[in-house]
C-alpha cells in the first residue's frame, strides 16, 4: 500500500495537501488540469522539492525518512530519461551500477529487460538513433532491472502518438501485472488509463479532489473542478 495522507507542500505560490491510498499492485492514474499539482505529488513521493509534511508510507516505510535515491522506487519522466552519449544497454545498466561495471549476470539482466520491453536488437543505438516510444521503453527497461517496487510514471507517453501511448500504457500494465508493481502515473488523456487503471484520482487546486474507478470517476463523480475540466454543465445548470 502506498498511503498519502496530510501530505502538505508549501511552495510561495502555491500549497498542496494530499491524501491518496494506492494498494499494492494497483495502478493509480492522476487526472487533472495542468497546474494541479500531479508532478508536484510525483515529486514529493520520489523525495524532490521541498520535503512535504504528513504520512507517506510504502509498505509500511516511512518514505520521508529515505534519501531520494534510497527509496524503493523508480520515476519515469516524458523525457530526458536518457544519458545521450550512452547506448540502449548502458542507459539500462545504470540501473543496476552507475559506474557500469557489470557482472555477466547483470548485462544478462540488461538483455533480458531490453528483450522485454521489445527492443532486443537496439542495445547498441544511441537515444539518438531511437523514436520517443524506444526512448521510453528504454527507460522501462532501467526501472525494470532496477527491481523496485513502486513506478512512478510523470506524463509518460505524452510526446507519442495516440495508438503508440496506448501501446505503452498496455505494457507498463503487463508489466505491473507481471511484478505485482505498484504504479502511480499521471496522464493528460484519462480516457487511455481507463481500461488498465484500477483507480483514478482527479488532482487539481493542490488536493486530491476525487478517487474511485476509471469508470465511475470518469462518468459520475461531480465537482465543479471536474466539471470544468471535462467541460461538463455543472449539477443544476
Ligand atoms: N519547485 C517549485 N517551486 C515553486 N513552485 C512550484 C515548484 N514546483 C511546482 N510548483 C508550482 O506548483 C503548481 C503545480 O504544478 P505541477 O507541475 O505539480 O502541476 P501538474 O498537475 O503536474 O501540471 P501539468 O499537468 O501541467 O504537468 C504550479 O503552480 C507550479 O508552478
Amino acid at each position: 500500500m502506498l498511503e498519502i495522507a496530510d501530505l502538505a507542500i508549501d511552495y510561495p505560490e502555491f500549497s498542496a495537501h494530499y491524501d491518496l491510498l494506492v494498494p499494492k499492485g494497483a495502478l493509480c492514474a492522476l487526472i487533472g488540469p495542468s497546474g494541479g499539482g500531479k508532478t508536484t505529488l510525483l515529486h514529493a513521493v520520489a523525495g524532490f522539492g521541498r520535503p512535504p509534511r504528513g504520512t507517506l508510507r510504502f509498505e509500511g516505510v516511512d518514505l520521508t525518512r529515505l534519501k531520494p535515491a534510497e527509496r524503493p522506487l523508480s520515476i519515469l519522466f516524458q523525457e530526458h530519461n536518457l544519458f545521450p552519449h550512452l547506448t540502449a544497454a548502458q542507459n539500462v545498466g545504470l540501473g543496476l551500477d552507475p559506474g557500469l561495471r557489470l557482472a555477466a549476470a547483470q548485462r544478462a539482466a540488461v538483455d533480458a529487460a531490453l528483450a522485454r520491453v521489445g527492443l532486443a536488437g537496439l542495445a547498441e543505438r544511441l537515444p539518438a538513433q531511437l523514436s520517443g516510444g524506444q526512448r521510453q521503453r528504454v527507460a522501462l527497461a532501467r526501472a525494470l532491472v532496477r527491481n523496485r517496487p513502486l513506478i512512478l510514471l510523470d506524463e509518460p507517453f505524452g510526446g507519442l502518438d495516440p495508438g503508440l501511448r496506448l501501446e505503452m500504457i498496455g505494457l507498463v500494465d503487463q508489466l505491473r501485472r507481471e511484478r505485482r508493481l505498484t504504479v502511480l502515473m499521471s496522464i493528460h488523456t484519462p480516457e487511455d488509463a481507463a481500461d488498465v487503471a484500477d483507480l483514478m484520482a482527479f488532482v487539481a487546486e493542490g488536493k486530491v479532489i476525487a478517487t474511485d474507478t476509471p469508470a465511475k470517476l470518469l462518468a459520475g463523480a461531480r465537482h465543479p473542478a471536474l466539471d470544468r475540466y471535462f467541460r461538463r454543465a455543472p449539477l443544476g445548470a
